[in-house]
């Protein structure tokens, strides 16, 4: 029962293992648009992909009808898909965002000729990533253009969760998720009148506490061991897990940034404690084995002032609360080196171009005094990673 279409930007990890899936389930049609040649051509020819659930049985699950386009070579079918989109998502990186606007324009405005209103989902891991398109896409508009993307279109906020990897088998790539996800949707931001709801998804009428909560619990303690784990040499983040000292840093990191729910929103402490509990549970799963590559991938994204790491830190000052291991989070994220990943590459040029000081205030907009306590860090760090252990202030 297949009745509405979905046009999805990004048939990556994600983009397969959970908005695929559960758009699947709401009885969506799904064009795939990327710009991965080999991922389009599977998706092209087989009509389906597989996910493989990290269950006890490993079980299977085949999402059918679906089918891909290059957005990067073929324009026309993607603007033709566009045009017929009953919604519009996407998950592509945050730092894609800004590319994938120019196309997003185009197809808009040949969606106006419809009567109904489509609602655009960014699924990215940052706070508000569909507001954040949305100004990108108008950005490049005209001012009738907006008055008429304004009728017709609602960009809608969420959250995303689910460990979501691929392995290849027999020359195809194949989803491999965890049986968890959570997809938290802004109820405010969809019309009243849209005709479907997406199955799974959780629909709340603010979204700051919950795309916060993802940021600052699941991705800061991911990213807290990715970078703590690669001062250490460890090559995934299930081996930094299973470093008790490593764990320690990380879960009173956590336990700052517990403080800071529990202050900001009077969340109820219990039940934060039992999210945390259920994410490093879900960090540790020892089916999963993730690179401290991926996870600490884009360290220049992850350093930005809104972003997992130092947002926080800057809520807890503000609000005066303790935030002596965040501090150490950014500075182990400052040290981060690694020859593939560009950005990590222009964080190292620049830090030795620079320092760390300068570097600190340039990329996490981090005011002098404070970023100048980081770099102290992140001297320390790198002349002994063991003081990341030590109780009370590194000096
Ligand atoms: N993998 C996860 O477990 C996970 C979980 C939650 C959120 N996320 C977020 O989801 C997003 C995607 O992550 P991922 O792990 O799936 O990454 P990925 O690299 O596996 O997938 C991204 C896909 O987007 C495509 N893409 C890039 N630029 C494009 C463009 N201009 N036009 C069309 N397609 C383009 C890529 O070719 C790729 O197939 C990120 O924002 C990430 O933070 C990932
Ligand atoms: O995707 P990133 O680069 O923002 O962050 C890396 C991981 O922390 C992230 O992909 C998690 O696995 C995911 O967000 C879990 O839901």
């Amino acid at each position: 029962m297949v009745k509405m279409n979905a046009v999805h930007f990004g048939a990556g990890n994600i983009g397969r293992g959970l908005i695929g899936e559960v758009l699947h389930d709401s009885h969506f049609y799904i064009q795939f648009l990327d710009t991965d040649p080999q991922i389009i051509k599977q998706l092209r020819d087989d009509r389906s992909y597989e996910i493989r659930y990290l269950d006890r049985q490993l079980s299977t699950k085949t999402i059918d009808n679906v089918s891909a386009i290059n957005s990067a070579t073929d324009r026309e079918h993607a603007l033709r898909a566009l045009a017929d989109a009953d919604i519009i998502t996407t998950s592509v990186g945050a730092n894609n965002l800004e590319k994938i606007a120019a196309l997003l324009h185009d197809g808009m405005l040949s969606l106006c000729h419809n009567s109904r209103r489509v609602n655009v989902l960014a699924n990215e891991n940052m706070i508000n990533a569909s507001s954040s398109l949305r100004e990108h896409i108008y950005d490049l508009s005209e001012p009738e253009e907006r008055r008429l993307f304004d009728q017709h279109f609602s960009f809608v906020d969420t959250a995303i969760d689910r460990q979501s990897l691929s392995c290849v088998v027999e020359g195809k790539k194949v989803a491999v998720v965890e049986p968890y996800f959570e997809w938290v949707i802004s109820n405010n931001q969809i019309p009243t009148d849209t005709p479907y709801r997406i199955q799974g998804a959780s629909y709340v009428d603010d979204m700051t506490p919950f795309i916060e909560r993802k940021l600052f619990i699941v991705n800061a303690s991911h990213a807290a061991f990715a970078y703590t784990g690669a001062l250490f040499h460890y090559e995934t983040v299930q081996q930094a897990i299973s470093d008790t000292d490593i764990n320690t840093a990380v879960r009173s990191f956590l336990m700052e940034n517990f403080q800071y729910f529990v202050n900001q929103y009077s969340w109820a402490e219990e039940e934060m404690l039992e999210f945390i509990k259920q994410t490093l549970n879900r960090h540790g799963n020892p089916q999963i084995a993730d690179e401290i590559k991926r996870v600490g991938r884009s360290p220049l994204r992850k350093l930005d002032q809104h972003d997992r790491l130092v947002c926080p830190v800057l809520k807890l000052e503000q609000l005066g609360l303790k935030n002596e291991m965040g501090k150490r989070m950014i500075a182990a994220a400052y040290l981060y080196e690694n020859s593939q990943d560009p950005e990590a590459v222009v964080l190292q040029k620049e830090i030795q171009r620079y320092g760390y000081a300068s570097t600190i205030c340039k990329r996490s907009n981090i005011a002098e005094p404070l970023a100048r306590e980081i770099a102290g860090l992140c001297f320390a760090l790198k002349k002994n990673a063991q003081l990341l252990f030590k109780n009370g202030e590194i000096r």
